[in-house]
C-alpha cells in the first residue's frame, strides 16, 4: 500500500506544480504555430535540440517538433510516453499536437492506424493539467466513441499515457450492469470516456450530473458520430455543453460538412488532413485484394480461405448479425481447424470484451459486423481483413482494412465483390484505393454449400438461423443507399439459397413488390447486352479499370488469381452470364387440402332399391316419415326451409370465418413489423452499436431515449389497433364459441 504523502511534500509538489505551469502557458504562448498552418511543413527540430526555456530568456519553437519531448508537456505526460516507449512522433502527432496545445479546435483526418488516438488524448490531460483541474472540479473533458470496444480501447490508452496525472476517470459505455454505482461516481470524475447513449443517460438521469464547466471535447471517429445515426443523441448532448471549450474531431475520414461543424460550433477549426497528398487513401504496408464472384460462392470461397490460412490471424465483415451468427455455428460446426469467434452488437457486454481481448491475444477467426470496424487497434497484428459483404461505401471500406496494416507494420485485405458491385471499384479507385484485381481459383475452391446443407438437415435451428441471415443479407443490399452498387434485383437468389444450404428459397416479403413490378419487365431485362459485357466485363463506364497485378509467390498460390488486363477480356460467357440479373422463379401455390372434408357422398336407397337424394334420407330421420317426401308441396316446403336455414348458417359462418382471417390478417402484420424493425436493427446496427440499443429498446420501453416514450405509445397504438378496429374479447369469445358449435353440427 502506498503512503499518504506528508503535508511537506505535498506543498512541495504543489509548489513545483505551478512553476511548470507558469513555464509551459508561457512556453505556449511564446511561439505558438500560425493559423491555417500545418507543422509539418516547417523543417523538424533537429533530434538533440536544446528545449524549453533557452539561456536566452526565449523558449524553444515547438511546432515543427519530430518528438514528444519537444513539446511543452507535462514532465507527468512526457515520463508516461517514454515508459511506453513513445519517443518520436507520427505526422498526425505532429501536426495536430502543436495547434491543440493552444486550444485551438482541430479537425484531424490521417490514415487508419496512424496514431490518432495520442493526438487528443495528450491535449486533454495538458489542458486540464494547466488548468489546475481537481476532484471537486468534476466533468472537464469527455471523449465519444461510437462504439464500446472503442471506447474500452481509449481508456486503456488513457491510463498509460495518464498513469502519473491525478485525475479520476470513467468508462462510460451501454451494456454494463453497473449504471447505479456509475450514477454515484460520475459527479466526481474529471475525464470520461464514454459511448454517445450512455452519456445522454447521465444527462438525463443522474442527479446534478453537471458538466457546465467542461473544457475539452473529443469525438473520435467523428464522422461516424456526427452521421444520422447518432444525430438525436449528439444534438441533446451538446445542447447541455458549454459554448466555450476546445474541440477536437478525429477520423480517417473526416466530416467537411459544414453543416455538421456548424452543429459543434467550432471557433476557427484547423483543418488537419495530413495525408490529403498522399498517393493512397490507405496504409502503404497494405495490400489489398478485390476478388470477383458470384454470391453463391462467397461462403465456399471464405471457407476455403479459412481452410488456406490456418495460421493467421483473420477478421472477418459480414453485414448484419444474423449473418455473423449463422456462418460462425456453421463454419463451428464444421470444425475448419482454427479457433473461431464471432462479434456483434447483440452480445453482452461482458463477451464482447471477452471475445475482443481473445482475439487480440491469439491466432484466430474473428467473424464481425462493422462493429470492429472502426479504431480498434488488435495488439497482435491482424494478418487478413476480409469483406464477405461489399461496405456501404468507401468509408466504411477504408475503416475495415485498416484494422490490419497498423502503424509501421504489413497487413493483407481481399473483398469479394459481385459482378453487380463492380462500380465498388470505380469508387475506390476515386478514392486512391490501390486494389489488385483477382479472380477465385476454381480448382482450389473447397465447396461447403453440401456440407451446409447436411448440417441445416441435422440442426432444425441452423436451418433457422439461415433463413434469417438469407433475408437480412437481401435487406441489407436492399436499403443501401448508393444504387450504383447494391441493386438486390440483380442477385441470383436462388442460387445464394442453394450455397447456405437452404432446402428452398425462403419468401422473400420485402421484395414481392418489386419481383411484380420487375416481372412486368423482365423480358427487356433479360436480354443480354450482347457484346458489352463479354468484350471486357471488367470495363466501367466505359472506362477501363486501372488493376495492379501482384507477383509475390504467395498470392499466385493461393486461392485468387490476378486478373491482368490480358485475361480480364478472357472471362468466360458463362461468368458473363452470371451479371444478368436474375429473376425469382416464383413458386406455385400449393392448394391446401382439408383433411376434415367429408371423403365421398352419402348414397341412400329407397325400399325398391331406387337412390334417393340425401336429404331425403334426414328428412326421413328427423321426421320419422318417408312418406313426406313423397309428398309434392311438403316437399317443397321442406326445401325452402332448408334453404333457408342453410342460408343463415352461411352467414353466420362467413362472419366467423371473416373475423378469422382478419385477426390472422392482424397477426401476421404484427410478426412481419416485429421481424422488420428486428432485421433493420440487426443490419444498421453494425457498427454504432449504441444507436441500435436506443432503437431496440423502443420495443420495450428505455428510460434514455427520447424515442423511447414514442415506442411506448406505438405499443400502445399497437394493442388499441386490435380492440378497437375489430371486436372486443367478449364479441371474440361468442364468435369462437359460435364457431365450434357450427363445427361439431
Ligand atoms: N508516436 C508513436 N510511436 C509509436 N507507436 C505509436 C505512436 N503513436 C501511435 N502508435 C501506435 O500506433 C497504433 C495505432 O494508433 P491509433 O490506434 O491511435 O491509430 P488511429 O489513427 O487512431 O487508427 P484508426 O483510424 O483505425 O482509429 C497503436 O498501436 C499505437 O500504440
Amino acid at each position: 500500500m502506498r503512503r499518504p504523502k506528508s503535508k511537506h511534500i505535498r506543498k512541495q509538489e504543489r509548489v513545483s506544480e505551478e512553476k511548470e505551469i507558469e513555464l509551459l502557458n508561457s512556453w505556449i504562448q511564446f511561439q505558438p504555430p500560425d493559423s491555417a498552418s500545418n507543422p509539418m511543413s516547417l523543417p523538424p527540430l533537429p533530434k538533440d535540440a536544446p528545449v524549453g526555456r533557452l539561456h536566452d530568456g526565449t523558449y524553444s519553437r515547438y511546432a515543427g517538433a519530430s518528438r514528444f519531448h519537444q513539446l511543452p508537456l507535462s514532465s507527468k505526460t512526457t515520463d508516461a510516453l517514454s515508459e511506453a516507449k513513445f519517443v518520436a512522433m507520427t505526422d498526425i502527432q505532429r501536426a495536430s499536437l502543436p495547434h491543440a496545445l493552444c486550444c485551438r479546435d482541430i479537425l484531424g483526418a490521417a490514415k487508419t492506424g496512424s496514431g490518432k488516438t495520442l493526438a487528443f488524448i495528450i491535449p486533454v490531460l495538458e489542458k486540464l493539467y494547466r488548468e489546475r483541474w481537481g476532484p471537486e472540479d468534476g466533468v472537464g473533458s469527455i471523449i465519444i466513441s461510437p462504439t464500446r470496444e472503442l471506447a474500452g480501447q481509449l481508456f486503456d490508452v488513457l491510463k498509460i499515457v495518464g498513469k502519473n496525472h491525478n485525475f479520476s476517470a470513467g468508462l462510460l459505455i451501454g451494456g454494463r450492469k453497473d449504471v447505479d454505482v456509475e450514477k454515484e461516481r460520475v459527479n466526481e470524475l474529471n475525464i470520461l470516456i464514454c459511448t454517445p447513449g450512455r452519456l445522454l443517460q447521465h444527462m438525463d438521469e443522474t442527479p446534478n450530473f453537471d458538466c457546465s464547466q467542461m473544457k475539452v471535447l473529443v469525438l473520435d471517429e467523428a464522422d461516424r458520430i456526427l452521421d444520422s445515426g447518432f444525430k438525436k443523441e449528439l444534438n441533446a448532448i451538446i445542447s447541455q455543453l458549454p459554448k466555450r471549450r476546445q474541440t477536437l474531431l478525429f477520423s480517417a475520414t473526416q466530416t467537411k460538412s459544414v453543416q455538421d461543424l456548424a452543429r459543434l460550433s467550432l471557433k476557427d477549426p484547423e483543418y488537419l488532413s495530413v495525408h490529403e497528398e498522399s498517393v493512397t487513401a490507405t496504409p502503404t504496408m497494405l495490400k489489398q485484394i478485390v476478388m470477383l464472384m458470384d454470391l453463391d460462392q462467397k461462403l465456399d470461397m471464405l471457407w476455403s480461405f479459412i481452410k488456406s490460412h490456418l495460421q493467421s490471424k483473420i477478421l472477418v465483415f459480414l453485414s448484419s448479425c444474423k449473418q455473423v451468427k449463422f456462418v460462425f455455428e456453421a463454419f463451428k460446426k464444421l470444425h475448419p481447424g482454427i479457433p473461431l469467434k464471432c462479434l456483434h452488437g447483440r452480445m453482452k457486454q461482458e463477451r464482447r470484451m471477452a471475445i475482443y481481448s481473445e482475439f487480440c491475444e491469439r491466432r484466430s477467426v474473428l467473424f464481425s459486423t462493422d462493429v470492429a470496424a472502426r479504431g480498434l487497434d488488435f495488439n497482435k497484428a491482424v494478418d487478413w481483413v476480409v469483406q464477405v459483404d461489399c461496405p456501404e461505401n468507401v468509408a466504411s471500406y477504408i475503416h475495415r482494412v485498416g484494422r490490419t496494416a497498423r502503424y509501421k507494420s504489413c497487413g493483407k485485405s481481399v473483398l469479394f465483390l459481385l459482378p453487380s458491385e463492380i462500380q465498388m471499384l470505380e469508387k475506390l479507385k476515386a478514392a486512391k484505393v490501390p486494389v489488385h484485381l483477382s479472380k477465385p481459383r476454381q480448382e482450389r475452391l473447397q465447396p461447403v454449400s453440401s456440407l451446409l446443407a447436411s448440417l441445416l438437415a441435422k440442426y432444425p435451428d441452423m436451418q433457422q438461423r439461415a433463413q434469417r441471415a438469407f433475408i437480412t443479407y437481401l435487406r441489407s443490399v436492399h436499403i443501401q443507399k448508393d444504387k450504383d452498387v447494391f441493386d438486390v434485383m440483380k442477385l441470383p437468389i436462388d442460387k445464394y439459397s442453394v450455397s447456405l444450404g437452404l432446402p428452398m428459397t425462403p419468401k422473400i416479403r420485402f421484395l414481392n413488390q418489386k419481383i411484380k413490378s420487375k416481372a412486368a419487365s423482365t423480358k427487356s431485362v433479360l436480354v443480354e447486352p450482347e457484346d458489352s459485357n463479354k468484350e471486357n466485363i471488367l470495363e466501367v463506364s466505359g472506362k477501363k479499370l486501372d488493376t495492379i497485378t501482384v507477383e509475390d509467390e504467395e498470392t499466385k498460390n493461393d486461392l485468387f488469381q490476378i486478373a491482368d488486363t490480358a485475361n480480364e477480356g478472357e472471362m468466360k460467357s458463362s461468368e458473363i452470364g452470371e451479371m444478368i440479373p436474375a429473376t425469382r422463379v416464383l413458386k406455385k401455390k400449393k392448394l391446401k387440402i382439408n383433411v376434415h372434408r367429408p371423403v365421398g357422398t352419402r348414397v341412400v336407397f329407397d325400399d325398391e332399391g331406387n337412390t334417393l337424394p340425401p336429404l331425403a334420407r334426414i328428412a326421413d330421420t328427423q321426421s320419422g316419415k318417408a312418406t313426406m317426401l313423397l309428398d309434392p308441396e311438403q316437399k317443397a316446403e321442406y326445401y325452402r326451409r332448408m334453404r333457408d336455414e342453410l342460408k343463415k348458417a352461411d352467414k353466420e359462418d362467413k362472419v366467423v370465418e371473416r373475423q378469422r382471417r382478419r385477426e390472422k390478417r392482424i397477426k401476421q402484420k404484427m410478426k412481419w413489423k416485429a421481424e422488420e424493425e428486428d432485421d433493420q436493427d440487426d443490419i444498421s446496427g453494425s457498427e454504432g452499436d449504441e444507436a441500435v440499443d436506443t432503437r431496440r429498446h423502443k420495443k420495450t420501453k428505455v428510460y434514455f431515449d427520447s424515442d423511447s416514450d414514442e415506442g411506448e405509445r406505438n405499443e400502445a397504438k399497437g394493442n388499441a389497433a386490435i380492440s378497437t378496429g375489430t371486436v372486443t374479447l367478449e364479441e371474440q369469445e361468442a364468435l369462437a364459441l359460435k364457431l365450434l358449435n357450427s363445427m361439431h353440427s
